[in-house]
């Protein structure tokens, strides 16, 4: 690789530097909002309903203008670029808007000719098949399942083969085995070089699919991190010991633990953080201590259950500390 496509390679490849957006209502939908999306990546976008992701998403694309600040898609300014920017990023609404009377072909080939690429069967056959749409290529829009109707949005948004692809909700009210099959669609989509940007509620399909989690709340980004590291760093652990006998109260000795005893007196809970600023007990020699007391006091168990705490909980966290904030 040369330095030049070396530099090219490693520079992100959407720059996104102090977006703030005012609506005409003099409401502030976005502010200061800053981010680095890296090529290749899969990035999810999570907050709550009105926290401000379409209107960061519009920004991105051009379809809606920054009160302040700019983005760059691949070194070009959105807005003075807009052409070669709109043109290297494909976008999947959330509604299923369908031309009913339309075949799939058709429906594809035409969004392609709209970012004026000339015609290319090649690589509508190509991306149909990837979808696994060829075989519905010359079925009505209106005779395929809400399924498939998602399968030919996308295959609309990667016609003119983008290099970016912005998914907004993309399963939304689908059912889990469709869901689970569109998150094998995204999967294959950036393995094979797209840079995919997705929004959701199911904080699930962000735990299962993106690579980092970036969380808005009222117009902030409050929280940009790889998923890993985020449920590394704010997660808390949870040890559960199935007691051969039941306990009628913890004792005193063992206060200094954040220990919880079931009503019935036989499960001893045993929560502490992974990150080690924490007010909980956090070293692992903590827990061989526990277990040397525990013997100590004649307290024996049989099973002993691990449970990490969710992306779910840490989001749902992270929204109300910004609340407070
Ligand atoms: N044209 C507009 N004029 C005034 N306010 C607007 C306009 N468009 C959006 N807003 C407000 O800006 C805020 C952010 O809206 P946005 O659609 O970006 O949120 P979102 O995070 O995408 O929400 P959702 O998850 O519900 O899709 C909301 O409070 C919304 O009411």
């Amino acid at each position: 690789m040369s330095p030049t496509n070396l530099s090219q390679a490693m520079s992100p490849i959407i720059s996104i530097k102090n977006i703030n957006k005012v609506y005409d209502s003099g409401f502030q939908a976005l502010k200061n909002v800053s981010l680095d999306i890296h090529r290749g990546e899969i990035i999810a976008l999570l907050g709550p309903n009105g926290a401000g992701k379409t209107t960061l998403i519009s920004i991105i694309c051009g379809i809606a203008n920054s009160s302040s600040g700019n983005v760059c898609v691949d070194g070009f300014d959105t807005q003075k670029d807009y052409r070669k920017t709109r043109g290297r990023i494909g976008l999947v609404p959330q509604e299923l808007t369908s031309d009913a009377f339309s075949t799939v072909w058709n429906t594809v080939t035409f969004s392609r000719g709209l970012f004026g690429k000339s015609s290319n069967p090649i690589i509508i056959e190509k991306i149909l098949k990837e979808l696994s749409l060829w075989d519905k290529k010359d079925n009505m829009m209106m005779t395929l399942s809400g399924g498939m109707k998602r399968r030919v949005l996308i295959a609309k948004a990667l016609s003119h083969e983008p290099e970016i692809l912005f998914l907004d909700e993309p399963t939304a009210g689908v059912d889990v085995e469709l869901r689970k099959d569109m998150w094998k669609v995204i999967n294959n989509l950036r393995e094979s070089g797209v840079t995919i940007i997705l929004t959701t509620h199911y904080i699930e399909e962000a735990e299962e699919i993106a690579d980092r989690i970036g969380v808005i709340n009222n117009g902030e980004l409050i929280l940009v991190e790889d998923k890993a590291t985020l449920i590394q760093k704010l997660g808390k652990k949870c040890i559960t010991l199935q007691l051969q006998e039941s306990l009628e109260h913890i004792p005193s000795n063992l206060q200094q633990y954040q220990l919880d005893l079931s009503k019935d007196g036989l499960q001893l809970s045993y929560t502490f953080s992974t990150r080690s600023e924490s007010s909980y007990k956090s070293e692992p020699s903590s827990i061989a201590t526990l277990i040397d007391e525990l013997d100590n006091n004649g307290i024996n168990f049989n099973d002993i259950n691990t449970t990490q705490s969710s992306l779910e909980e840490i989001f749902v966290q992270l929204v109300k500390d910004s609340e407070k904030n």
